[in-house]
């Protein structure tokens, strides 16, 4: 069977946690592209986020992850593309709504503010979550500026 291909990326302050999110979603099975960043030397997010929501946007990962501090800039950076969803996660039920109600595709996750279990969890429910369609598709048809 093919393996679900997930992106992560992160600055400095996502660093540890993306690394460690890697690791934890390789040893589950999926296939893992990290685009950096490479070390805790501070950096600027979009210099990771940009090449993620592209490789995202073009089709090459079903999911991407992307860790900073606040979460924010990050996957602000990450919705400048049309075809991304990127939603800010601190907690699974955020994560699981972000699934099913706007079909997210970019899972964003404050790396200061929450536990490494907390973003297991976010990871696991984000991942196994389905769209739910219905009511909910035409929101998401209508967010991307056409
Ligand atoms: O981009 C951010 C805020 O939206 C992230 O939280 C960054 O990780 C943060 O700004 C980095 O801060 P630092 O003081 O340069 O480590």
């Amino acid at each position: 069977m093919n393996k679900i291909k997930v992106a992560i990326a992160s600055d400095h302050a996502g660093f540890q946690f993306k690394n460690k999110l890697g690791e934890l979603l390789k040893e589950r099975g999926y296939e893992i592209m990290d685009f950096g960043c490479d070390s805790e030397d501070s950096m600027d997010y979009p210099d990771t986020a940009h090449p993620l929501a592209e490789a995202v946007a073009a089709g090459k990962f079903k999911y991407g992850f992307t860790l900073c501090g606040s979460g924010n800039g990050i996957t602000m950076t990450a919705n400048k593309h049309q075809e991304i969803r990127a939603a800010l996660c601190w907690n699974a039920e955020i994560a699981e709504l972000a699934r099913l109600h706007n079909d997210a595709n970019v899972c964003g996750i404050p790396a200061r503010f929450i536990s490494f279990e907390e973003v297991e969890k976010i990871a696991s429910i984000f991942l196994s979550t389905d769209f739910e369609g219905g009511r909910h598709q035409n929101r998401v048809d209508k967010i991307a500026v056409k």
